[in-house]
């Protein structure tokens, strides 16, 4: 049986005359254990697809299913089943650690004794101060907490939206680390993430752009379906640069990376030639390379075919 199963979900919001178009036929699976990624940029769907998976939201067409149990019929089911880690921090900021996590056991009908084992790694970090009111954590803490108190009844899915939006560098990475640990315990897990660099940490991800799904797969297949030459091309006047490299005809894209443009070529393109392109164009301090395509990348190409 999948963990998770989602056929043709569809949702439109309308906020006034306007309508907006949240999801649009988005299917795909995620198998029980799989530590699953939703990469894509604000607005682009992530908390409508989560909130309707954890019957908070319902569909406007579509189906899905969550550890066998359907959506829209068994909602109360999926409800006791999962763990779900909102975007914005959803605790009781005037209850102390200790007394949140009570009472998410307590709802839950459980106690913090008995699933104690799942979450003695992260709740560890943050017992000594347990009688710390939540509101007064930092977000580090705070986001630990809230991670403890989706995990307390031993959920068989977890989902988490944007779990380290905000959170420092730091933190994000122990978190990633967390994250790896629940999954050697057998726990499905689900999360959406703005950033990139993320999706690598991930069994598979999914991509998703103004609610559609560009691509799933594991990571490294999404890269090497790039099927495109890429440069790397830095020099001393970067903003030149960059419109330098949009007219350049042998170029399919350009766009910003880091400290350098990535370059999308035809095929049969020739380092020298742009090398001496872009002499032709005083650029000081010309670097260029060749690069692998990472999943920035792929979204960044994949996003161009989805709008044209
Ligand atoms: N209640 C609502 N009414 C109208 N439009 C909405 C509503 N909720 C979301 N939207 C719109 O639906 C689209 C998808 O929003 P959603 O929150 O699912 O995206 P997201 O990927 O989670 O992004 P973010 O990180 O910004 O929350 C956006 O264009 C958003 O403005």
């Amino acid at each position: 049986m999948k963990a998770i199963v989602a056929e043709n979900l569809t949702k439109t919001y309308t906020a006034g005359k306007k309508k907006v178009l949240a999801l649009n036929k988005v299917s795909f699976t995620v198998e029980p254990g799989e530590l699953f990624g939703l990469i894509g940029p604000d607005g682009a769907g992530k908390t409508t697809l989560i909130r309707i998976l954890v019957t908070l939201l319902l569909a406007d067409q579509g189906s899905a299913t969550v550890d066998g149990c359907d959506v829209q019929q068994e909602y109360k089911k999926i409800r006791r089943r999962v763990g779900y880690m909102p975007g914005t921090f959803s605790l009781y900021q005037d209850l102390t650690i200790q007394e949140n996590l009570t009472f998410f056991a307590t709802v839950f009908e459980t106690s913090i004794a008995e699933n104690y084992s799942l979450i003695k790694d992260i709740y560890e970090q943050i017992e000594p101060f347990k009688n710390r009111r939540a509101g007064k954590l930092s977000g580090g803490m705070k986001q630990k907490l809230a991670l403890c108190c989706a995990l307390i009844h031993k959920p068989s899915v977890l989902f988490l939206d944007e779990p380290t939006t905000g959170v420092d560098a730091v933190s994000r990475k122990e978190f990633w680390d967390m994250l790896a640990q629940l999954k050697k315990q057998g726990i499905t897990t689900f999360v959406s993430t703005p950033y990139m660099d993320e999706a690598a940490l991930c069994d598979r991800v999914a991509l998703i752009q103004e609610g559609s799904l560009l691509a799933i797969d594991k990571p490294t297949v999404i890269n090497q379906q790039f099927g495109k030459p890429l440069l790397a091309v830095a020099s001393s006047a970067m903003f030149r640069l960059l419109n330098d490299l949009k007219n350049y005809d042998p170029a399919l894209a350009s766009y910003p990376f880091g400290e350098y443009h990535h370059v999308v070529m035809r095929p049969g393109y020739s380092i020298a030639r742009l090398q001496e392109y872009l002499q032709g164009k005083n650029h000081p301090e010309l670097e260029i390379k060749e690069v692998l395509p990472d999943i920035e990348d792929s979204f960044i190409l994949l996003m161009s075919r989805n709008d044209s």
